[in-house]
């Protein structure tokens, strides 16, 4: 297929995930099912253009003058991509399948279009509702926080330290050109493709190896921040499919002992595969049974509880811009009762002196310090540790820049540390 068959599809796509209000995901695999002659290539392609411009929705809306899927799309080429009106007319022209060649009206805005006098949540790429939230949390600077989370996210990996160093992980993955990541002393990030799109590192035999993970780099530095140590008793409350669980073992390096828990067995279920191919043997996954209360044998006795709680997901719209646009009011209040509910749970099974980390990959208060100071305030045997000694303990000084208005979490954010939106609270009960 060529770009502009790719373009076209995009629209196509665009245009069934409107019509039926369907999650883009969905309809991508739908496409590729219907359209058997497009490759894995193709389709990669199809679906790199359709979230270059679900990215910068609004901001393209804004600039040609409708959100119709063929307005998003042609934005996203010039606008993302930097394709000129005439790249597009040729492009289209020499095409069989193809757009029709931009309009006059499309190739004005194309060539003169501005975001000068736009509102927050259009220089921002958010939703308009959301404004008063990310308000809060950024104050006047939240059309650039906006506009970061608007941008494409790198390929990070994070380096497997029970099997292997970086310096073993780059030489391994030479031919992808990776570089060492900033923040976190295990990750490496690997140069995205013109088109947006990283290579299919999961092919590689270093990561059959279980050489290394996908992770970015936000949520490796929360997994460092939470500081497992050899020996402890630790446990991932909102495990999932481990992302984190597995960061946690390589800290520990296979001593102590650390429990998997998720109230959603499903998501548990490629943890199994995961620990086996990343050489964790500490492990044990508390897969939920029913109304019983599977962590009983735990209460008051963790080192360690890691709260990755479930979210809105703010922190992650560089990857699901989908998710940022189909937020809806609401969504909001409800995971804060789950918030609540799950630090409530993770306090029952911290021991005195122990720790309990809570982490959202979400930069709204709401999510964050406010959740935080209600637990606060029904626990008040915890206490928060400031984020430049949370940085210290963990071996991480330099994310003390990082830390929240109030000094008692960290922030880190695409603007912030070139990384996702994570919040970090270190909590210790007395
Ligand atoms: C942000 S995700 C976890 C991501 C995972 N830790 C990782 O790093 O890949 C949040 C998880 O919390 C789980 N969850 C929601 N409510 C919960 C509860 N009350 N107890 C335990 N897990 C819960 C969800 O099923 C979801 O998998």
């Amino acid at each position: 297929m060529t770009p502009s068959a790719h373009a076209l599809a995009a629209i196509e796509i665009l245009t069934a995930v409107e019509a039926n209000h369907r999650p883009v995901a969905s309809a991508l695999k739908d496409w590729g099912a219907s359209h058997r002659f497009a490759g894995s290539g193709d389709r990669a392609r199809i679906a790199s253009v359709v979230y270059d411009a679900l990215r910068s929705r609004a901001s393209i809306a804004w600039r040609m003058g409708s959100d119709a899927p063929r307005a998003l799309v042609l934005g996203a080429l010039a606008f993302v991509r930097g394709a000129t009106t005439e790249d597009l007319a040729r492009a289209f022209a020499d095409a069989r399948h193809a757009p029709e060649p931009p309009t006059d009206a499309e190739a004005a805005a194309i060539a003169s279009a501005s975001l000068d006098g736009a509102p927050a949540h259009v220089r921002g790429d958010y939703p308009e509702w959301l404004d008063a939230s990310l308000a809060r949390a950024f104050g006047e600077e939240r059309a650039e926080h906006g506009a970061a989370l608007a941008r494409r996210a790198p390929l990070d990996i994070r380096v497997n330290a029970l099997k292997a160093d970086r310096a073993k992980v780059l030489r391994s993955l030479a031919h992808l050109n990776p570089v060492e990541t900033p923040l976190s002393a295990f990750g490496l990030r690997i140069p995205l493709g013109d088109d947006g799109r990283g290579p299919p590192v999961q092919a590689e035999p270093a990561y059959q190896k279980g050489l290394f993970e996908v992770q970015d780099e936000g949520s490796q530095l929360a997994a460092l921040v939470a500081g497992a140590a050899a020996g402890q008793q630790v446990v991932d409350l909102c495990a999932g499919a481990g992302g984190k669980t597995l960061a946690l073992a390589a800290q520990m390096r296979n001593r102590g002992q650390l429990y998997a828990y998720d109230s959603d067995v499903r998501r548990l279920s490629p943890l199994h595969d995961r620990a086996d191919r990343a050489d964790v043997r500490n492990l044990q996954i508390r897969a939920p049974k029913g109304e019983a209360d599977v962590l009983s044998d735990l209460r008051d006795r963790a080192d360690l509880v890691l709260v990755d709680a479930p979210c809105t997901g703010t922190g992650t719209w560089r990857r699901n811009p989908d998710a940022k646009w189909r937020m809806r009011p609401g969504a909001l209040e409800q995971r804060n009762l789950e918030q609540d509910e799950v630090l409530d749970a993770a306090a029952g099974l911290v021991k005195p002196g122990g720790r309990l980390v809570y982490v959202t990959c979400s930069v709204l208060k709401e999510e964050n310090e406010d959740r935080v100071a209600a637990f606060r305030a029904r626990r008040p045997d915890f206490a928060a540790t400031p984020a430049a000694a949370a940085a210290v303990e963990a071996g991480l000084p330099q994310l003390a820049a990082f830390a929240n208005a109030d000094g008692d979490a960290l922030l880190l954010s695409p603007r912030r540390s070139d990384t996702d939106g994570f919040f970090v609270a270190v909590l210790r009960r007395a």
